[in-house]
């Protein structure tokens, strides 16, 4: 596969899914003037017409459309549908474009892109920025969202050092710094980071909800139960499609949560104060390091 150099310095963006993620990325390059033209796919009218109001995107098309006219596509939606998307762009990509993505899950979506482009895979680089929010859809989009934030990029064998470059550049150019990773590594290490977190920020937020005196807890709610939970308002649809993308790896990060948790009930239930110390201050030292890297 062979990319020209026109691709690094593309003319038309297509974001198909501009929601947080999506119309943040359009804010981010119509600032940084990177594109003449930034078009816009999406299933909700409301929200679209809400990201050209706001200037994330110039045009909402079609994805034929879309395909047909973009030199850079950057795919936002809930990993489930990548597929679908990919599957319906790829018989009117331009020759020379490229597509990124944004997924939360890169096995996944690399199996899905495979499948879906057949040779024309060369053309995806997969990534996954770093950045977000528990708000979703263009309402909550920032210009600055990728401003001096990771992003991972999960190159794949088929795609050419310059494709790769370009989609370098593409995150580089809204301010992010790149990191590039195995989709397998990426997958484990966010299960753990980020998948797992959810999932549980989610169940206490379920347990208190679901308590008959749930109005009393949630009005005597503090900043503790309010950080733990802020990310349980997240998108149900984005997280219940990260879980199951990537199960393998987030099944194995709830069972050994479970067992932590597990043994930290057998020392409240035991009164050992001296383990539970050990454990606590082993944490507590832990997160404080982390904090100040
Ligand atoms: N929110 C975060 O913190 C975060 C961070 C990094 C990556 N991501 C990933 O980015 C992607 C988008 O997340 P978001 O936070 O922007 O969600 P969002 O709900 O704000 O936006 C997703 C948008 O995609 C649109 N959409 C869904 N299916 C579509 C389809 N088939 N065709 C066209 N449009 C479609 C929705 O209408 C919505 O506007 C997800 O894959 C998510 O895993 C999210
Ligand atoms: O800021 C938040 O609320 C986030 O949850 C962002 C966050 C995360 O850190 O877990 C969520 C999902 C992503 O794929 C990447 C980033």
């Amino acid at each position: 596969m062979t990319q020209n150099t026109s691709a690094v310095k593309p003319l038309t963006l297509g974001i198909v899914g501009v929601g947080l993620i999506g119309a943040s990325i359009g804010l981010a390059h119509k600032k940084a003037k990177t594109f003449d033209k930034v078009l816009g796919v999406g299933r909700s009218e409301a929200n679209l017409n809400e990201a050209i109001k706001l200037g994330a995107i110039d045009q909402v098309v079609s994805l034929e459309q879309c395909a047909k006219e973009s030199d850079v596509i950057v795919v936002c939606v809930p990993v489930a549908q990548t597929f679908s998307i990919l599957h319906a762009i790829e018989p009117h990509l331009k020759q020379n474009a490229l597509i990124t993505d944004a997924g939360s899950t890169k096995t996944d979506v690399i199996m899905a892109a495979k499948t879906a482009l057949g040779d024309k895979v060369a053309q995806f680089i997969p990534a996954h920025p770093i950045a977000g929010g528990a708000q979703h859809g263009a309402s909550a989009a920032k210009a600055d969202l990728y401003q001096g934030k990771e992003v991972i990029i999960c190159p794949l064998q088929e795609n050419a050092p310059a494709a790769v470059e370009a989609i370098n550049k593409f995150w580089l150019g809204m301010g992010a710094n790149t990191h590039r990773m195995s989709a397998l590594q990426h997958d484990a290490v966010f299960a753990a980071i980020s998948h797992l977190p959810h999932v549980l920020s989610f169940a206490l937020m379920l347990q208190v909800a679901n308590a008959e005196d749930a109005n009393v807890k949630l009005g005597h709610a503090g900043a503790g139960f309010r950080d733990f939970t802020r990310i349980a308002a997240s998108s149900p649809e984005m997280w219940r499609d990260i879980s199951l993308a990537n199960k393998t790896a987030l099944l194995k990060e709830m069972d050994q949560y479970l067992n932590l948790t597990k043994q930290l009930r057998d020392m409240i239930a035991k009164e050992d104060g001296d383990a539970l110390l050990k454990a606590f201050t082993r944490a507590s030292a832990e997160r404080q390091k982390w904090e100040g890297r």
